[in-house]
Order: structure tokens, then sequence, then C-alpha cells
């Protein structure tokens, strides 16, 4: 898949919300912790872990904004870092969705405290993983980012 637009719309959407801060200090951590919150909020959404339950998850749709949410912060991490990659890096991660879930976390966490190329493509690896097992394609995948993309100018415009 193509990421080329998304890093362009990353960057504009990244710029406007900086514009909109009063203060510029470095907020690179601060999305690195964002990411994880993110990663929470979906694995959340899946309730692939709440074993003590028989709710269901949430819907599809639900689950798949909180998804492109987590794309943004990597997109705009990458950014930041001058990692802005042409295509999704392939790979296979085995396990199930709570598996993928833990995976996941390990690999942001050895993101943020080695920035290299190699661990930004494998962050990408893992949320195709989990991509693949919740049974989002690409085309869901970018036209829910850029409804997002457009929701976060409109929630800037709105004073949020
Ligand atoms: O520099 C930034 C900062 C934020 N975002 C985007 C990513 C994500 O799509 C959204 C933040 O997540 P969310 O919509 O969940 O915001 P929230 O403040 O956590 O919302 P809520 O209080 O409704 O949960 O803003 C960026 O793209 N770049």
């Amino acid at each position: 898949m193509q990421l080329t637009q998304l890093y362009k719309m990353q960057y504009g959407l990244d710029l406007f919300i900086s514009n909109n801060r009063k203060e510029k200090t470095d907020v690179f951590r601060e999305k690195g912790l964002a990411l994880f919150v993110e990663l929470a909020e979906l694995a959340n959404e899946t309730r692939c872990f709440k074993f003590w339950s028989t709710k269901g998850p949430s819907e599809n749709s639900v689950i798949l904004e909180e998804y492109v949410d987590s794309i943004h912060f990597i997109l705009s991490l990458g950014i930041e870092k001058g990692f802005e990659l042409s295509s999704w890096p392939e790979g296979k991660i085995e396990g199930d969705l709570t598996e993928l879930f833990l995976k996941t976390t390990l690999s942001i966490n050895t993101f943020m405290e080695k920035l290299t190329i190699e661990t930004y493509e494998d962050l990408w690896v893992h949320y195709g993983a989990i991509a693949g097992k919740l049974g989002f394609t690409n085309e869901d995948i970018i036209e829910a980012y850029i409804a997002k993309n457009e929701e976060n100018y409109n929630r800037q415009n709105t004073g949020y």
C-alpha cells in the first residue's frame, strides 16, 4: 500500500495543529505516548482481552476509527524524524489479537527508545498485522484515515 498521500495529508494536519499552538515546544515524546494510548483504546474497542465479559466488540466503524488514530500518530512520528516511507512494509507477526497488541506495545517502546528506520518500519509491520487480523483492507484504512484527518481539522477549527 502506498503511503505517500497519507504522509502529505499528515504533514498538512500536523502543521495546522502546530500553528494553532501558542507554545512551540517539542511534542515528539507526547506523540509517542499518544500512540500507546490510541493502541490501548483500539484494544479496548475490540474487547479481545476481556475474558471476563460476554459482550462483543464495538462496531467495525468504531474500531476502524480508533485504528486510524494510531496511523495518524505513526505518520506524524515518522515525519518528525524524516522517516517517510513510500509503501507499507511487509512482514508477518504471529499470534492472536491479544498477542499482536502486546507485541505492538513492545514495538512502540523499541521505536521510542531507538529511533531508527528499522524500528520505525517494524511499527508499521505490527500495525499491518493488526489490520489483517481485524479484516481491514487498504481501502478501508485510506478511506477512514481521510475522514478522520478532515474531522481533525474541524475539531481544531471549533476550538476543541
Ligand atoms: O499533532 C497531532 C496531534 C493529533 N493528531 C490527531 C491524531 C488523532 O486522529 C487525533 C487525536 O485523537 P482523538 O481524536 O482520539 O483525540 P482525543 O483528544 O483523544 O479525543 P477524545 O477526547 O474525543 O477521545 O488527532 C495529529 O494527527 N497530529
